[in-house]
């Protein structure tokens, strides 16, 4: 597993390091408000375990599970809501939490579906974002880093399913989906 990555590209350290960052900003700024959290499934699994766990505000915590990519490394454009929301979100600040913006297809559709729901605010928290390969604009509160447009892995995103568990985030070498 760990020969296919060509390089890493955020160490587990520096992980560790901006999800504690991203977790004090959230908690200060949702003090005293009722959130829900959100996580999308399944890459962003292993990022919003570590950030609720860094959150000092009561939350509820709730996931969708949506897929576009499949097997593929491009976007099919065609998203698909595999599960819905187990909480009611009306009249509740929300945030989505997601391991990686891309083409922002995913969120854009989410993120419409989400407003129709009457939440009072959503907010939107993405680990790993590449600007460069973006077709729908997104507004992303809380950003972790911007990425090189490679295809990674690692930290709960895959290719094909394979390498959520990999500690860090790596580049995929293009031998190992080409
Ligand atoms: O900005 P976009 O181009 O839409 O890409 C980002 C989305 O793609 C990946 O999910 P995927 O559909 O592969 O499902 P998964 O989370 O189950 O891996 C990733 O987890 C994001 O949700
Ligand atoms: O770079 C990526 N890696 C894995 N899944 C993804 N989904 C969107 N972009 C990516
Ligand atoms: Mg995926």
């Amino acid at each position: 597993m760990l020969n296919d990555v060509k390089e890493v590209l955020v160490s587990e350290e520096n992980l560790d390091k901006k999800v504690t960052e991203l977790a004090d900003k959230i908690t200060k700024d949702f003090a005293g408000k009722n959130l829900v959290v959100i996580g999308v499934l399944k890459g962003a699994n292993v990022f919003v375990a570590d950030l609720i766990r860094k959150i000092n505000i009561p939350i509820a915590l709730d996931f969708m599970a949506i897929s576009s990519y499949g097997s593929s490394t491009e976007s099919s454009g065609v998203v698909k809501i595999l599960k819905d929301l187990d909480e009611d979100i009306e009249g509740r600040h929300v945030l989505v939490v997601e391991d990686i913006i891309d083409t922002g297809l995913t969120l854009s559709y989410l993120t419409e579906n989400l407003k129709s729901r009457g939440a009072k605010s959503i907010d939107i928290c993405t680990l790993l974002d590449k600007p460069d390969r973006r077709k729908a604009h997104i507004d992303v509160k809380y950003k972790g880093f911007d990425i090189p447009d490679e295809f990674v892995v690692g930290y709960g995103i895959d290719f094909n399913e394979k390498y959520r568990n990999l500690p860090f985030v790596g580049i995929l070498k293009r031998e190992a989906y080409e």
